[in-house]
């Protein structure tokens, strides 16, 4: 099935900044992948227009398909998430003042700021309010994870989550290079919190995309990791 033009040319803007990029990789969780999203590139103007609106695209139709999902504060966990958060809260506006002219955005610091007006979180309180996570990739949900206690312990409610990837593999285990597929670290978010974990893209799409553009060497490898490491759900 031929990938939607808006992925198609997301897809290849971010081949294009090395943000999405193949070769050899260590994970977080010290997998080693044959591909990357390295959403630290993601710098260049025309390249934060178009991840910001797919992303502020993206929630807008969740939110238009289940009027149900309602949330106040975009948090974005550091580091890679701040920047996230902040031009999706901005281009949630230009989309739609009134429905999203209100909802704010903030962060958390990795180190506590022990003078000034001290903390960790900046922008706003997470006190009561409805929380969206948005960051970049999941692979084992650590960082994730990280960031959900923090929403716990600053008093807010986890409604959803929003990421730019989902690679589509199984939660890293000691024992997990079995070929045997096990449930994913985006699946296992859903189940347990009953919330939705949307992407924008997805490992399907990038092997679409390759095979668009006859790539088989890294079509190749991404075949191989996938048999080592799909996922079940
Ligand atoms: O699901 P996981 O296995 O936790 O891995 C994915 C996370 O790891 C990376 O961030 P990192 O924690 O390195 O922080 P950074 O944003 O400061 O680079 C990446 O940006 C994801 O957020
Ligand atoms: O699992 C990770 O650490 C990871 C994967 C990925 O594709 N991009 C990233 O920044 N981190």
């Amino acid at each position: 099935m031929a990938l939607p033009e808006f992925k198609q040319k997301l897809l290849s803007d971010c081949v294009s900044a090395d943000a999405l990029k193949f070769g050899t990789f260590t994970l977080k969780s010290k997998r080693v992948s044959p591909y990357f999203v390295n959403a630290g590139l993601f710098h260049k103007a025309r390249l934060v227009r178009s991840i910001s609106t797919a992303y502020a695209q993206t929630l807008k139709a969740h939110g238009d398909s289940d009027p149900t999902f309602q949330w106040d504060v975009l948090f974005g966990p550091a580091y890679k998430g701040i920047p996230l958060a902040a031009v999706t809260a901005d281009k949630l506006a230009d989309l739609d003042d009134g429905k999203f002219g209100d909802k704010s955005y903030s962060f958390n610091r990795k180190e506590a700021k022990d003078h000034g007006e001290g903390g960790n979180i900046v922008g706003a309180s997470l006190k009561g309010q409805k929380v969206v996570i948005i960051d970049d990739v999941i692979t084992a949900g650590t960082a994730i994870r990280e960031a959900i206690e923090i929403i716990k312990k600053e008093g807010g409610e986890l409604v959803g989550i929003i990421v730019a990837f989902d690679r589509q593999e199984k939660t890293p285990t000691p024992t997990d290079d079995d070929g045997k597929p096990g449930p994913s670290a985006i699946g296992q978010l859903r189940k347990q919190y009953g919330i939705p974990v949307l992407a924008i893209l997805t490992l399907d799409d990038v092997v679409e995309y390759l095979r668009g553009l006859g790539r088989e060497d890294d079509l190749k490898q991404l075949d191989e990791y996938r048999a080592k490491y799909k996922a079940s759900d």
